[in-house]
């Protein structure tokens, strides 16, 4: 552990005026090491976060946060900004249930001034704040700093457009590492780093630029002269780019790893009065070289030794995303029609195996989730079977496209939602509480949740086979053990019973809730309350006449839910027993976003977890007692 000497007295970016260079040197270097020494111990993200120090220290030191504002796309990347803007203190509880979020959070901090997490927003919310504050008289710098991933979602271009035909003075920060989670994808990526123009246009537009940045005081004929030179020499030596095109100004590549080259460019470039692209070349996981050779593995990380690196052990516990695994690559190897598509997350959805076994049938599209989506309905009208392969919360992008190119047309696409439900660490933009409240009430959409890994292979299998649009939703967690019960055959619409005492209370739930049902029932069971659990297996939709028969024996049911309460399934089956004697309850997320933690913090406090279930059902008998004793007065009177 290094001592820390300068890093020790940095409470906040005021006190980073008057830091030398070489001592600005020095503090990157023990950032990094904080970084390394705090992240292996709590996990995170790694590589993002070490590449971006120098950048955000010549931030800090040229501009003036918070009335200057830095606006990280995603947010993934914003360590070295807490750690300069007073939350030192925070990172042993970074991503811990009422600890520090690993992303910008506006309650955590002055500095920070968006509640990020997906990507490709930095620009559009740099902008409405720039003509906020300029409709208020206020005229600041708004610095969105976006990477080159993060910049193949399409939302970045709606932004740069309109940032382009009003021609603000805005500073658009590309910090261009060249990798994505795994690697970089699409056309603007490889272009980017073809964007350094020959040795000799660079150095005339240095020159030009300087020429224009102090000529300006000398007299503005000499500044159209310079700029008329300056267009006749960019037509001979430089072709336009995309961001050119946009109406933004390009200024790059520059080194990112250079501060004082980084505090003499930002210097000049605030000087301009139009709209900038400043593009900056960082490497991914600088300074820790397991890091730079593999950026992949190292994006997020669980806790590690430092010394040691990652390790690959593999889990003697099977994953959903395992599971998910396994099963495509099975039915893959007998149906050349299914295709698998990701956005940009193909390790994380458990693709790479499908990616390297089929290299034509797989596309990894960039973080362009819309695009994904229409892309497998054209795939699926030429005759293909595609396997969408995006996190519950990244799907929220796509609702339109499933509904509008998926649904209308009744394409046979299978969605398979890997983060579904309680998402533990990354926090409220990551939560994928609200695909079933979502998807659930569009025409013809099928949705099935998982417990076992026997049961995604058979809904796969299902889905593949359904002449409609499908969803496979299941949580970042590990698979049920089979058991007599779901190991019980898929029948369409209908799900399996627990145990079968039929009378007192009934726990309807699904996925890898099961598990805690279960618990829960033997709970309950050995507190005298005969509780049965049953997995439904199909969300949407589902054979009512089955389980209205199912419950209609049970004075109590409980539907826990692994998502939203609003619009979720509880609400659907409380609405189907309306006018039935027992009471229906719903447990799951209700009427708030869900903060950072573990995924059993996070079910607590969704009373979730099997004693909050068992102390629910014992608090709730009383009251079905009570009101059992009411209907037979009433009756009897
Ligand atoms: C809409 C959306 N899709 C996917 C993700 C998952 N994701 C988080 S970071 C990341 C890669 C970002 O790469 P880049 O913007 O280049 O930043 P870097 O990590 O390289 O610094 C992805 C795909 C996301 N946050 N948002
Ligand atoms: C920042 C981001 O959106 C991704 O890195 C996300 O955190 C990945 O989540 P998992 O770690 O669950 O794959
Ligand atoms: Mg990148």
């Amino acid at each position: 552990m290094s001592e820390y000497q300068i890093l020790s007295k940095i409470e906040g970016p005021e006190d980073l005026k008057g830091l030398t260079q070489k001592e600005l040197n020095q503090l990157s270097s023990e950032i990094r090491d904080f970084i390394i020494d705090n992240v292996s111990k709590t996990g995170g993200h790694f590589a993002s976060n070490l590449g971006i120090v120098e950048l955000t220290i010549a931030l800090h030191t040229v501009f003036n946060s918070p009335n200057d504002k830095f606006i990280f796309d995603v947010g993934h990347q914003c360590y070295p900004h807490k750690i300069l803007t007073g939350r030192k203190g925070l990172f042993p509880q970074n991503r811990q249930l009422n600890g520090m979020s690993g992303f910008t959070r506006r309650y955590e901090s002055p500095h920070d001034f968006v509640d990020a997490g997906h990507a490709s927003t930095s620009i559009s919310s740099a902008m409405g704040i720039l003509l906020g504050e300029e409709l208020q008289g206020k005229f600041n710098y708004i610095i969105p700093i976006i990477g080159d991933a993060a910049l193949t979602g399409g939302m970045a271009y709606e932004a740069m457009n309109h940032l382009g035909h009003l021609r603000k003075k805005m500073i658009v920060i590309l910090n261009d590492n060249n990798m994505s989670i795994d690697g970089s994808v699409g056309a603007i990526s490889s272009n980017l780093s073809k964007m350094t123009a020959t040795k000799s246009y660079q150095t005339f537009k240095h020159f030009a630029d300087w020429t224009m940045l102090h000529i300006p005081f000398i007299g503005k004929s000499f500044y159209s002269g310079v700029m008329r030179w300056k267009k006749s020499v960019k037509t001979f030596f430089y072709k336009s780019n995309i961001f050119t095109d946009l109406g933004l100004k390009y200024i790059g590549p520059i080194d990112g790893h250079n501060i004082g080259e980084l505090q003499r460019v930002l210097k000049r470039v605030k000087l301009l009065e139009e709209p900038v692209l400043l593009h900056v070349i960082t490497k991914k996981g600088k300074g820790y070289k397991p890091a730079e050779e593999d950026p992949g593995s190292y994006h997020g990380v669980k806790p590690f030794d430092p010394k040691l690196g990652l390790l690959s052990s593999p889990s003697s516990k099977t994953t959903y995303t395992n599971a998910f695994t396994k099963a495509i690559l099975e039915l893959a190897k007998d149906d050349d029609k299914i295709v698998a598509i990701t956005a940009a997350m193909m390790t994380g959805t458990g693709l790479s195996k499908f990616f390297n076994t089929y290299p034509n049938r797989s596309f990894d599209v960039g973080i362009t989730e819309e695009h994904a989506v229409t892309l497998a309905s054209g795939m699926a009208i030429a005759g293909m079977k595609p396997v969408v392969s995006i996190y519950s919360t990244f799907i929220q992008r796509s609702i339109d496209q499933i509904i509008h190119d998926v649904a209308i047309p009744r394409l046979p696409i299978v969605f398979t939602l890997d983060r579904a439900g309680i998402v533990p660490a990354d926090g409220e933009a990551h939560q994928g509480l609200f695909d079933i409240s979502l998807l659930k009430s569009i025409p013809g959409m099928l949705i099935l949740a998982p417990s076992t890994e026997r049961e995604m292979l058979w809904m796969l299998d299902f889905a593949l086979k359904h002449n409609g649009p499908s969803v496979i939703r299941y949580p970042k967690d590990y698979v049920l053990e089979e058991d007599d019960t779901l190991s019980k055959p898929l029948v369409k619409g209908q799900g399996v019973l627990y145990n079968n005492h039929k009378n007192r209370v009934l726990l309807i739930t699904y996925g890898e809730l099961v598990k805690d049902a279960l618990l829960a029932s033997n709970m309950l069971t050995d507190k005298g309350f005969d509780t049965d659990v049953y997995s439904m297996r199909f969300l949407s939709p589902f054979n009512k006449k089955e389980l209205l028969s199912t419950i209609k024996s049970y004075d109590m049911v409980v539907v826990l839910e692994d998502g939203i309460i609003k619009g979720g399934i509880g609400e659907e089956i409380e609405s189907l027993s309306r006018n039935r004697s027992q009471s229906i309850y719903i447990l799951g997320v209700d009427g708030n976003f869900l903060t950072h933690g573990t995924r059993e913090d996070l079910k607590k406090i969704s009373q979730l977890d099997p004693n909050s279930i068992t102390n629910f059902v014992i608090e709730k008998s009383d009251e079905v007692r009570h009101r059992e004793v009411v209907e037979r007065i009433k009756n009897k009177w």
